[in-house]
Parts: structure tokens; sequence; C-alpha cells
């Protein structure tokens, strides 16, 4: 569902994404690794079709992206690591002007309280200013769209930095709905723990390049935590 062929991108002389081949299928959730500067979002980016490849291939669903952008787009949800909703109007009217945008029919005030229920947004948050929701209440009017949409494809850019552990959790559980419904899930993450517990296949990117890929469940938290510090170490030489 999302895949990349031999996927390069170069700023200038740097090379920040090195032939990185991924293949996520719908039902999985591939989490993301790296240190700052690694290729993460560089990676999203492209499956969005916000950059440009300077060789090689992103494909959604099997679309090219660079071919046609706003197909491969209308089959994901992005979602950055902030979350911009309009300040003015509640969780209720974000969703319905987001989902309006993204050509969902029948956005009816019941239909839109059930997406917003199924994300967790409590009945009494619905119809307040999005001004005043926490992060966490963003995400999931984020979450909200991806249920109205049937978003086949999730792009996560670091979702839980700054959530307390509570509302990371609870974020967590609704992506493991989003899998369980059949989403392929691309997250960049620096949450080694959760990112062992959520996802199906873990890689590990250092300097645009995808070093290691592994099922999540073939080491423990401590194994995982071991093997991303060798690697990071292996870049300061130490
Ligand atoms: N528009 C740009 N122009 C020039 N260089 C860029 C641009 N975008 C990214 N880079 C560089 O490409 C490299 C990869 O950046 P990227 O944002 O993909 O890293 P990342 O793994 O997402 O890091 P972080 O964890 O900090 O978000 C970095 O060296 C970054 O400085």
């Amino acid at each position: 569902m999302l895949r990349t062929q031999a996927l390069s991108k170069t700023f200038g002389a740097h090379r920040a994404l090195d032939s990185l081949d991924l293949d996520i299928a719908p039902g999985e959730i591939f989490c993301m690794l790296g240190a700052n500067g690694a290729g993460k979002t560089t990676t999203i980016k492209l499956l969005l079709g916000f950059l440009k490849p300077t060789s090689g291939q992103a494909l959604v669903d099997g679309i090219d992206v660079q071919a046609d952008p706003a197909a491969a787009r209308r089959r994901l949800l992005y979602l950055p690591e902030q979350v911009a909703l309009y300040g003015e109007l509640s969780g209720l009217e974000n969703l319905r002007y987001f989902a309006g945008l993204a050509g969902v029919p029948d956005c009816t005030p019941q239909r839109l309280r059930g997406w917003l229920e199924a994300a967790g947004v409590p009945p009494a948050a619905v119809d307040r200013r999005a001004g005043g929701y926490s992060k966490g209440m963003r995400q999931k009017v984020a979450i909200a769209l991806a249920i109205a949409r049937s978003a086949r494809g999730l792009l996560l850019d670091e979702p839980t930095s700054g959530l307390d552990p509570a509302a990371s959790a609870e974020f967590h559980r609704l992506l493991l709905g989003q899998r369980d419904a059949g989403a392929a899930v691309l997250m960049a993450t620096h949450d080694l723990f959760r990112a062992r517990e959520v996802a199906s296949t873990i890689g590990i990117m250092r300097d645009g390049r995808l070093l290691r890929s592994f099922k999540a469940q073939e080491l423990s938290a401590r194994e995982l935590e071991q093997l991303y510090l060798d690697e990071m170490s292996a870049v300061a030489g130490v």
C-alpha cells in the first residue's frame, strides 16, 4: 500500500534519503526510528508528493505519487507533529470543514459526532472551540478525519512527542484500531518503547539510509534500545 523503490532525495550536495526501499501492507505499522536528520520526514514528504524525488519512486496504493499526487493524497492521512485546527471553530466544525474538503459524503452532525466519538473525543469537547484543545485532543480530531475518510494509508511524523503518557497510550490504542481496520501506517518516532509495542516492523534510519528493519516482536524493549544505541554510537564513532 505504501511503497518506495530506490527512493532518493538530495538537497544541493546533501543526500537526505539514499535508495530507500519500503513496502508497508494494509494492516501493518512500520515505525521508523533514527536520530534527527536521518531522513524520516523527507520520506513522509516524498510519499505525500510535497517533495520531488531526485531518483526512485514513491507509490501509494500502486499510484506513482509524482505522476498523480492528488490521487495518492486522497488515500492518505498525514498527521504532522502539530495538528493545525481552526481555533475559532469547534472540533465538530473543524471535522466538517476538513471532511468536506476531502469530499467525504453525508457529513451530518450525527455522523460527525460518531467519528469524533470513535476517535475518543469526549462528547463535552465536541462543541468546544478547538483553540482550547490539548495536542492530544487535536490529534484525536485528525484520527476522526482518518476514520471519516477511511484513509488507507497513515503517515505520522512524531505524533506523540510532547504527549503525556496517558494521552500517548490512548493515541497508540487508536492507531491499533486503524491498523485493524486495514490501514497501512508509517510512523516516524523517537519513542522506542511504544514503537516496539505497536509496530509490526521497525526500521532504523541513519544518514538517509535504512540500516536495518526487523519484526518488532523479535526483540525485547531492552534489546531494541541497545541495538538503537549501538547504531547511533557507530555514527559518533564511539
Ligand atoms: N528543504 C530542505 N533543504 C535542505 N536540506 C533539507 C531540507 N529538508 C531536509 N533537509 C535535510 O535533510 C536531512 C534529513 O532531514 P529530515 O527532516 O528528513 O530528518 P528527520 O529524520 O525527519 O529528522 P527529525 O527527527 O529531526 O525530524 C537533514 O540533514 C536535513 O537538514
